[in-house]
């Protein structure tokens, strides 16, 4: 059996906590065997464990533990991934959503979506990158009292640019930056512009979602600062017709949002920017989610 899990772009500038893609790269885990202790082959590096402090596993014990049950073999995994780790691509919630579906499958659990989103959700703190790694395609949620609502929309035909810089930013420290508050006339203006990008992301209208998303009130001006590249990055945008461009998730990963059409304009703008070192990815929106081949 194959768990197969999208990358997942979250934030989207405005909708910070709440909006996410999924996007086609992918985490896979396959079942090897039954073995006498839990083994995770991989080859992500010496700070990925490879027993049962791995996340992957440490989910599938949470899950297990809240429906009360207990397996009765160990097996021999093999993890592959195309996400890069920690750099706002969504890594840890695809192993998150991989645990659950592990879980469920294992165990026989029968879990419906909207169990596996809770799930996902309780594990992750929110549900921008674990709702669009589960559904696929655009995701737009909100968690409050234990309960996740999802609306899961098609994303308007886009190409996307992303540019992962060579160096990680953990989730945790990214948003050390951020306030402990907002007063109540910033928090209304925000929210106004996450509002706005929402109505224009659900109407198809990504000519003026590219311009409010970069309006962002809520996350990017206090992390700006921890990733340079954003601001270059959306001068390039701006002057080669690139709808809008935000730091995807906690970054460092900016993803750049454009038409066909100014594509090879802005990956030959990128590749020039002497400032930019890192990796650019060239990708598409993943429309299923969570995949399990048997
Ligand atoms: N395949 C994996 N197996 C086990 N743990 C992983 C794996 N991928 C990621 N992780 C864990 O998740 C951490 C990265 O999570 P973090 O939330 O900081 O970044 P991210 O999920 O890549 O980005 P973002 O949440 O901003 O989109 C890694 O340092 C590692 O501990
Ligand atoms: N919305 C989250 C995504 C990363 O997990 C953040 O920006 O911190």
């Amino acid at each position: 059996m194959k768990i197969i899990v999208p990358a997942t772009s979250a934030n989207l500038g405005a909708g910070f906590d709440s909006i996410g893609i999924a996007v086609n790269l992918y985490l896979t885990v396959e079942i090897l065997g039954i073995s006498n202790s839990w083994y995770i082959e991989h080859d992500l590096g010496e700070n990925i464990p490879t027993d049962e402090r791995n996340l992957l596993l440490t989910t599938l014990t949470e899950v297990l533990s809240v429906k009360n049950v207990v397996l009765s073999e160990k097996y021999h995994l093999k993890m592959t991934s195309e996400i890069p780790l920690a750099r706002g691509l969504g890594s840890s919630s695809s192993v998150i959503i991989a645990g659950i579906e592990l879980a469920n499958q294992l165990a026989q659990l029968n879990l419906t979506i909207d169990d596996k989103l809770e799930l996902a959700t309780q594990i992750e703190g929110h549900p921008d990158n674990v709702a669009p790694a589960l559904l696929g395609n655009l995701v737009i949620a909100t968690t409050s009292n234990h309960h996740t609502d999802a609306v899961c929309a098609q994303f308007p035909a886009s190409k996307l640019l992303a540019f992962v810089p060579n160096y990680e930013l953990k989730t945790m420290d990214s948003r050390k930056v951020l306030p402990e508050q907002l007063t109540y006339k910033e928090a209304v203006s925000a929210s106004s512009i996450a509002n706005v990008l929402t109505a224009n992301l659900l109407t198809g209208d990504l000519l003026s979602a590219g311009k409010i998303m970069e309006r962002d009130r809520f996350h990017e001006p206090y992390r700006a600062n921890l990733v340079p590249e954003l601001a270059i990055l959306r001068k390039i945008g701006r002057a080669h017709g690139a709808y809008g461009t935000y730091l995807s998730g906690a970054g460092p990963t900016i993803m750049m949002l454009c038409a066909d059409e100014v594509l090879s304009v802005l990956t030959e703008q990128i590749h020039q920017d002497k400032q930019l070192t890192g990796q650019l990815y060239s990708l598409e929106i993943d429309k299923i989610g969570l995949k399990t081949e048997h």
